[in-house]
């Protein structure tokens, strides 16, 4: 199989204007995610950043290829630790730095040898092509077949040999989760991240009738959820506005601030506009503030969607000065997001220790400004998708401590009535929660919620 050689065209004596050669199927794939992958490891680049660019390699790619290349990223980035000690197997010294994508080709190709449902020869043949392909690369074809056939050859012996656990989980993170949740808990949590996460959708109402219509289970938390396939534009009731997609653990911040029909509600670093959506939904009259006018953008194109209206303002919350004050806020406060691991495998490789402090700091900032942007007597509900006790549990107590708030403990039957999700009057999910007898539809995101009375 060779990259750029398209099939003879029989029959066509016509001088036809030059066209880009058609590729076989699953080849752009593999490439885009190649490229993909070196942007996030190497470029440091958010996984999202790089589907969504313009000129990125996922842009043109028709919704099969992308559908593939995501899976392909995925697994890829989820396994990574794997992946790379399979390899090492194979590989007498580290890949050179003047090999260009070198590492990337041979880690999508590991991915799919060891991990996808995919013919060897296609995983092997396409990286041996790209390395061809590439200036560098293509000094090491004869080392990439060679390497990649052995992978093959001796896949499950590798598969059996290797702890999962420890070799796709950064240390750091494994640590400051077994000290927050004892040892069998961050193997658990750690477990989750290398499963392919379920898709989790809100409706805005009928929970029975889409769950039926989609071919999702209803949670006890309200949200519906299915094993994810195909484009989500193609499932019904997402062009008539009917849900939107949110991890039920995402979904439940929303609802700690209870009815919330006709009352002035402010919903600060609101994009992409899941939980606006929420309040909008029961009926409170939203303001939505983001720092990020193109992030704000999306918020108004997914309302627009879902028929919902709220006002959108683009501010950063520290220096903003509304005219009133709120009956009630939501404070989703950016994050590590080391909670949605298991839906954005690259934040185990972007994020650092120092992050967490950092973002520590502008969390108790926002905090602190949310608290007097509320009346008295006022709900106030922070949240984190972070797994980090620093951006969740001390943060509350710092405040409550110093800020002019009382602690409205949760209580299960604020969550569907799930009693491992309430600690100590908090909101807290891990991946490892939710377990069900099919793998794909378990799980959660890591949340952190409190409510606050302000006094
Ligand atoms: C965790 S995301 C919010 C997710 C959103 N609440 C939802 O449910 O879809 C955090 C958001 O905070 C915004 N942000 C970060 N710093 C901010 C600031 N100082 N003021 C306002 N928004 C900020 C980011 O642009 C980002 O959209």
């Amino acid at each position: 199989m060779g990259l750029n050689r398209p099939a003879p065209r029989k029959g066509n004596k016509s001088a036809a204007p030059a066209r880009k050669p058609k590729l076989a199927a699953g080849v752009e794939a593999r490439m885009a995610a190649t490229a993909a992958l070196q942007a996030v490891l190497v470029d440091h680049r958010a996984t999202e950043a790089v589907l969504e660019a313009t000129d990125g390699p996922f842009y043109k790619l028709d919704p099969r290829e992308r559908g593939l290349a995501r899976a392909l990223l995925g697994t890829a980035l989820r396994r990574h630790g794997q992946i790379r000690d399979a390899l090492g197997r194979f590989l007498d010294k580290p890949v050179p730095k003047k090999s260009g994508p070198l590492a990337a080709i041979l880690d999508i190709a590991a991915a799919q040898i060891l991990f996808m449902d995919v013919p060897d020869h296609a995983a092997v043949s396409v990286a041996v092509d790209s390395a061809e392909s590439d200036r560098d690369a293509r000094h090491f074809k004869g080392l990439t077949n060679a390497v990649l056939r052995r992978l093959t050859e001796q896949r499950d012996a590798i598969l059996a040999d290797q702890d999962e656990i420890d070799l796709n989980t950064p240390d750091w993170l494994f640590r400051g989760w077994a000290k927050a949740y004892g040892t069998e808990t961050a193997r658990a949590i750690a477990a989750a991240h290398v499963l392919e996460p379920s898709l989790d959708i809100t409706v805005k109402s009928r929970p029975d009738y889409w769950a039926e219509q989609l071919g999702g289970i209803v949670l006890p938390t309200g949200s519906i959820r299915l094993i994810a396939h195909g484009p989500i534009e193609a499932l019904p009731g997402f062009a008539e506005g009917e849900w939107w997609v949110q991890d039920a653990a995402a979904a439940l911040p929303a609802r700690l601030l209870g009815p919330v029909e006709g009352k002035l509600v402010a919903d600060l670093c609101a994009a992409p506009g899941g939980k606006t959506a929420q309040l909008a939904a029961a009926g409170a009259i939203v303001t939505a503030v983001d720092i990020s006018e193109m992030r704000l953008a999306r918020v108004r194109e997914n309302l627009e969607r879902l028929h919902l209206k709220v006002e959108t303002v683009a501010a950063d919350v520290e220096n903003w000065t509304p005219d009133v004050l709120f009956d009630a806020i939501l404070l989703d406060a950016p994050c590590s997001a080391t909670g949605t691991i298991r839906r954005h495998p690259d934040v185990a490789f972007l994020k650092r220790p120092a992050d967490i402090a950092a973002l520590a700091d502008l969390q108790f900032r926002l905090l602190t400004k949310a608290t007097e942007l509320l009346k008295r007597g006022g709900t106030l509900v922070y949240c984190t998708c972070s797994l980090e006790p620093a951006e969740g549990e001390a943060q509350i107590h710092r405040a409550l401590g110093t800020l002019p708030l009382a602690l409205e403990p949760v209580a299960p039957a604020d969550v569907g009535g799930i009693d491992s999700i309430c600690r100590d009057g908090f909101l807290r999910t891990l991946p490892s929660d939710l377990p069900q007898e099919e793998p794909r539809l378990s799980g959660l995101d890591g949340f952190f919620a409190a409510r606050l009375r302000k006094l």
